[in-house]
């Protein structure tokens, strides 16, 4: 399967195909309009709009609760170390993260399996949650296994979390071997992986039938997917259009942070 680069999903090009497209976040596109308005009726209404937009990510944020000294050790050690720093955006962020804790709070989720660990702040996250027994955490890089281990040592979540290095699918294959079932699976690695991750996920009951909850990272993809403009728009695009028409689940987007695909196992399936 081929692998991904992470472009910085709030600032940056997504077209990933050679032609500059810059595609930019809603309030830096707003700013920028500003600057380049030159019709004064329009000058209240562009600086509100932009006001509405950044006040509220403020106010979502500020509404969330605060970070565990865990959670907050493993975001300051992603931004100084060096070796991943530069990757920073790809930390599942303070609103993201709220919103995965409470979800596997509700879903009383005791095993969780995460597709795309990175340095660890979803799989403490999670782990952290009041039923969480056992936390499987796949990555295809083995230096985030060296991070992680090496920032949980000691800590009350460091027996639960089991990490497995390669491939996804591979890794998807020994759980599905091992007879494992999980009650939420967090999908957040290549996204051009999402459809198959998924598909084997249900097909091999890899998910707990009736109660199991998939949550997918980045689904809107800087507001890319609904129009395809980038290629990770469009796999993204296709996985959404095969979910849909997948009667065994009801799933909905959250519109929050770069969006997250809540999908949930049919009470009746
Ligand atoms: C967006 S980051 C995950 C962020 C993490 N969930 C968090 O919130 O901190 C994506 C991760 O997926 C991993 N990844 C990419 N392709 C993969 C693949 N084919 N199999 C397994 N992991 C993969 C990358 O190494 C990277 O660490």
């Amino acid at each position: 399967m081929p692998q991904q680069t992470y472009p910085n999903f709030r600032s940056m090009n997504k077209s990933g195909n050679g032609t500059e497209k810059n595609i930019t976040g809603l309030p830096a596109l707003l700013r920028n309009i500003e600057e380049l308005n030159r019709d004064p009726a329009l000058d209240d209404m562009i600086k509100r709009c932009r006001q509405i937009v950044e006040g509220e990510e403020k106010y979502v944020e500020e509404s969330c609760t605060p970070l565990t000294p865990l959670q907050a050790h493993i975001v300051r050690e992603t931004h100084e170390d060096s070796s991943v720093s530069q990757y920073s955006y790809m930390l599942s962020g303070e609103v993201g993260g709220c919103f995965l804790k409470n979800i596997a709070e509700i879903a009383r989720a005791k095993r969780i399996l995460e597709i795309g660990m990175f340095t660890g702040f979803s799989a403490v996250t999670f782990s952290e949650t009041s039923n969480c027994e056992e936390m499987v955490c796949l990555d295809i890089d083995p230096d985030m296994e060296k991070f992680v281990r090496s920032r949980i040592q000691g800590t009350s979540v460091d027996s639960k979390i089991r990490i497995i290095v390669g491939a996804a699918q591979e890794s998807l294959v020994k759980l599905k071997d091992e007879g494992k079932k999980f009650d939420l699976v967090y999908i957040d690695a290549n996204k051009n992986g999402y459809l198959d991750y998924y598909k084997y996920i249900m097909d091999n009951g890899l998910l707990e039938r009736t109660t199991g909850v998939i949550l997918c990272d980045n689904i809107l993809w800087s507001n890319t997917t609904m129009d395809q403009s980038t290629p990770g728009g469009k796999d993204l695009h296709e996985f959404v259009q095969f979910v849909l028409q997948d009667g065994r689940v009801e799933q909905m987007i959250i519109p929050i942070s770069d969006g997250i695909f809540m999908i949930k196992s049919k009470v009746n399936n």
